[in-house]
């Protein structure tokens, strides 16, 4: 399907003009851009594509449209609707069917290197990522820590099937084993074993999630939003439970809400099983993980 630079630059310019009236980021339009007609941050940005006789697009200038009229009046965010987003190094498959990877989450993996510099031990053997959604934390560890074998669980058959899909296409399905489960309870056999836990959990109080924005609240699965009552409910059950899977000496490490740190922290330290408890701060200095060790005999 082909459309005139001029032609095209139109379009873009209309879209520009109700992005900002329905108050949604305007550069989402060069990334749609970037996706459906191939055109590079330059000449998006200066504008040069406009005087192209001819641009091949993905899909007809109506098809374009009515996405960007979903982006608009659904609220359904862009990586649903090109059905992929940037995460690290990679471009994975997303559907309504996963959480969104957040650039946050990305520093998960660069705590877990930092980690095993001083811990070396933890490079080898086995690791688990407990609600792998996209399977984003799981790939990036595999790709990263190339001796371990990531354990990658979640209890959603829907987000399995994503994350699978995306082991595929980034060539790491011998790296990582999938499970379909709540939490441990597919990885009894791995009892005592582990080197390392990540998890990015449900954390949000269920009485904010409809307050969250549309874009979060109406279309990304509750299931990995809901933290219940206080937003603990799983990070409480994980302090609890890891402790007789991971082995003495294994690293325990969470993201969780600003302002979950204290009460994550007086959780470890009353389980009696953990060392070092950490805040971890994100790249903006906000209070995103924690980190601990399995007590060591
Ligand atoms: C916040 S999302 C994180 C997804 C992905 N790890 C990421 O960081 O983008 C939480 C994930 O936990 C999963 N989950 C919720 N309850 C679970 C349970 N009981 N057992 C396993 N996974 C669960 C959800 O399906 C969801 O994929």
């Amino acid at each position: 399907m082909w459309v005139s630079g001029s032609q095209l630059w139109l379009w873009q310019k209309k879209a520009r003009e109700e992005a900002i009236a329905f108050n949604i980021p305007p550069q989402e339009i060069n990334w749609l851009l970037r996706a459906v007609a191939g055109l590079d941050g330059l000449s998006l940005r200066l504008e040069t594509y406009k005087t192209q006789p001819r641009i091949e697009l993905k899909m007809p200038l109506s098809e374009l449209n009515e996405l960007w009229q979903q982006r608009l009046c659904d609220r359904l965010p862009l990586q649903y609707l090109l059905g992929t987003t940037p995460w690290r190094q990679f471009e994975l498959k997303v559907t309504p069917g996963v959480l969104i990877p957040r650039p946050e989450t990305e520093l998960i993996i660069d705590l877990v290197l930092e980690t095993v510099e001083t811990h070396p031990h933890l490079a080898s053997g086995d690791w688990v990522d407990l609600g792998t959604g996209s399977g984003a934390i799981a790939l990036g560890l595999a790709q990263a820590l190339p001796q371990i074998t990531v354990h990658a669980v979640d209890c959603s058959p829907e987000a399995l099937s994503v994350a699978q899909e995306n082991a595929q296409t980034l060539h790491l399905t011998s790296r990582i084993k999938f499970y379909q489960g709540s939490w441990w309870e597919p990885l009894e056999g791995l009892q005592g074993t582990l080197k390392g836990m990540v998890s990015n959990p449900p954390y949000i109080p269920s009485a904010e999630i409809p307050h969250l924005q549309p874009e979060v609240a109406h279309h990304e699965p509750h299931l990995a939003l809901d933290g219940g009552i206080d937003g603990l409910n799983a990070l409480r059950y994980l302090i609890k439970t890891a402790p007789t899977y991971l082995e003495a000496g294994g690293f325990w490490l969470v993201e969780m809400m600003v302002g979950q740190g204290a009460a994550i922290l007086n959780l470890l330290t009353e389980s009696g099983h953990y060392q070092t408890p950490k805040i971890r701060p994100d790249l903006t200095g906000r209070e995103r993980f924690v980190s601990a060790f399995i007590n060591s005999p």
